[in-house]
């Protein structure tokens, strides 16, 4: 109840509709139950008294009454739903904002289909609840009341019957909303789950066809899909019970109410027409008690959707610009690592450790190492995609935490050996991260990237790439991805193993004109094969999470065998592939 409490944060400004609303559906019901009311004067009046003309005015009196009552439903359906709509904007914008603020550690630990049914199935509950369900709630118990007050005052004894009648409903709508609400968290976690599922085999679907994985991937799909739909069975059950529970009880009363009030009427202490009335009103509390369920229900799940949007929402993003960060504007590329030890977020065992690295400005240093050794997880905090867990990294002597997020991922460029590529122009994808690059400067980091096929490219620099650059080859991605790192010409370049996918001559061609670049900035270079360890001034042996060896190639070479077996296990490795 206490995070489904807190949204009314996003009502707030929504609040003068919200009042509106309700007030146009009081309005309205007022209007219904009048209707009843004109009805016993009918039938006591003009029928009782055989008089036509009086049954006109009455009846026009009633009309009137039931269009009112529409054009209110009118202006209360139209508002709630612009209302609710805006509500939900509003939370999705923040929820959408805050993943893209929280560090990679938290994305490393969900599913991606987790956050994708909060975004989506979870705030549709929510905007339900705020466009139906709350309002229902408001408008059915005040018109419960009223009626039920109405009832009294128009014969007490059967007025108190149907007000007694509330108890059982009490009784049985407690019951069912606690076992829905355990119902509608397993449902709302499951969906997610096969959200999870659909994105990880569209995204996967080469290697599941490749190794001929389908029926595999079905029957797992369809095990999980099985068991959300055995789960929304038994919600489906739950529900359908309860309704009918809930409806037998006015039903019920309503028996008792025509056997009571036919007697009342025989012996005179009660008119037909306010026996009419009586039963008409009381058929008006039919709609708000079957409701009730519905309601109950809709109220449980938006608070279990509220719960799982807050629990994204109040993780902290740990990775922010801490107090006094500073912007800094020219940087001469000093990197030092200083007795860094890194252990990822949930784990417990470090994968680097106590690694001191002196990268002068200008200065290339390769990074190689036997696969799993810590390399990528190395160069990974150079741009503060997780922080060091102990020890410090350092620009020109500022620790890289003391300096404003926005201006170390300017100072740094990075390209990872997993391009990603997004679903719009090539020269969005390059001007990712500055947007105000020139033409120039995007023709040169092609250049250098030698991806000069996005000339032949129908639209050039304009030409949309399909879902994650699919409709490329790898080795083009590769290519845009490193053009997107030089662009703008970092102080700190850092490319993780990013010509992985090229083919030799590429590889020869891109070097060339990599070397040029490399000059002018201070780089970390992941490498895997000894042919772009030429690019690099230095070059340090990282052995399980360790700076084993720091030299020049041929140093290394000579004197550290580890390295001519890291390098050659590379090698061999990327024969291999
Ligand atoms: N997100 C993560 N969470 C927990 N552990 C991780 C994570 N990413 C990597 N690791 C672990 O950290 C260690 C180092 O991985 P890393 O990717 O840095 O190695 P690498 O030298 O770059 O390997 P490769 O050459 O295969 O790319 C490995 O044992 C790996 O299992």
């Amino acid at each position: 109840m206490h995070n489904l409490w807190r949204i009314r944060r996003y009502v707030r400004p929504y609040l003068a509709q919200m009042v509106w609303l309700v007030l146009a559906a009081f309005a309205a019901t007022g209007a219904s139950i009048a209707v009843p009311l004109v009805v016993a004067r009918v039938v006591d009046g003009p029928i009782a008294d055989r008089d036509p003309a009086g049954l006109f005015g009455l009846g026009a009196l009633a009309a009137v009454f039931g269009l009112i009552e529409a054009g209110l439903i009118f202006i209360r359906r139209w508002t709630q739903a612009a209302s609710a709509v805006g509500m939900e904007t509003t939370i999705r914008n923040e929820v959408y904002a805050h993943l893209q603020r929280l560090q990679i550690g938290f994305h490393d630990q969900w599913q991606s289909g987790q956050l994708l049914s909060r975004v989506t199935a979870d705030l549709s509950v929510i905007r339900r609840f705020l466009s139906f369900g709350l309002v229902f709630l408001i408008v059915n118990t005040a018109t419960y009341l009223t009626v039920v007050a109405l009832l009294i005052h128009l014969r007490w004894p059967l007025g108190l019957l149907v007000a007694a009648s509330a108890l059982p409903l009490f009784v049985m709508s407690r019951r069912f909303s606690r076992a829905y609400i355990a119902a509608s968290r397993r449902m709302q976690d499951e969906l997610g789950d096969v959200a999870t599922l659909v994105e990880e085999s569209a995204q996967g679907l080469r290697t599941i066809k490749a190794f001929g994985r389908r029926p595999y991937m079905a029957s797992r799909f369809g095990r999980e899909a099985r068991q959300l739909h055995d789960t929304a069975i038994g919600k489906g059950r739950l529900l359908a019970l309860s309704s009918a529970r809930f409806d037998l009880v006015p039903n019920l009363t309503l028996a008792v109410v025509l056997v009571a009030g036919s007697v009342a009427v025989a012996q005179g202490h009660m008119t037909l027409g306010e026996l009419v009335a009586f039963v008409s009103l009381q058929l008006m509390l039919i709609w708000p008690i079957e409701s009730l369920g519905w309601i109950i229900a809709n109220a449980q799940e938006a608070m279990t959707a509220a719960d799982r949007i807050y629990e994204v929402l109040d993780t902290p993003p740990s990775i922010v610009d801490r107090p006094g960060a500073a912007a800094v504007a020219e940087a001469r590329g000093h990197v030092r690592f200083e007795g860094v030890s890194f252990t990822y977020p949930g784990t417990t065992t470090p994968v680097l450790r106590r690694v001191d690295l002196d990268v002068r400005p200008g200065e290339t240093l390769a990074i190689v190492g036997t696969t799993g050794s810590g390399k990528t997880s190395l160069v990974s905090l150079m741009p503060r995609l997780y922080d060091v867990t102990t020890g410090r990294i350092t620009i020109d002597g500022h620790d890289i935490r003391d300096i404003r997020l926005s201006s170390l991922r300017r100072l740094v460029g990075m390209a990872f050996e997993e391009p990603t590529l997004f679903s719009m122009s090539v020269r969005e994808n390059l001007t990712l991260g500055r947007q105000e690059t020139t033409d120039d400067e995007i023709n040169e980091a092609l250049r250098v990237a030698q991806a000069d096929f996005v000339d032949e490219l129908p639209w050039r620099l304009e030409t949309r790439i399909g879902e994650q650059g699919l409709s490329l080859s790898g080795g083009q991605r590769q290519r845009l991805a490193l053009a997107r790192a030089v662009i703008g010409q970092p102080r700190v370049l850092v490319l993780d193993d990013p010509l992985s996918a090229l083919d030799v001559h590429t590889e020869a061609l891109v070097e060339e004109a990599l070397a040029r670049v490399l000059r002018g900035t201070t780089a970390l270079l992941v490498v895997h094969r000894p042919s772009t360890v030429a690019l690099a001034d230095r070059v340090a042996l990282l052995a399980d999470g360790e700076i084993a060896a720091v030299g020049t190639h041929s140093e290394l070479m000579s004197s550290v065998p580890a390295y001519r077996a890291a390098l050659s296990a590379e090698a061999d490795d990327v024969v291999s592939r």
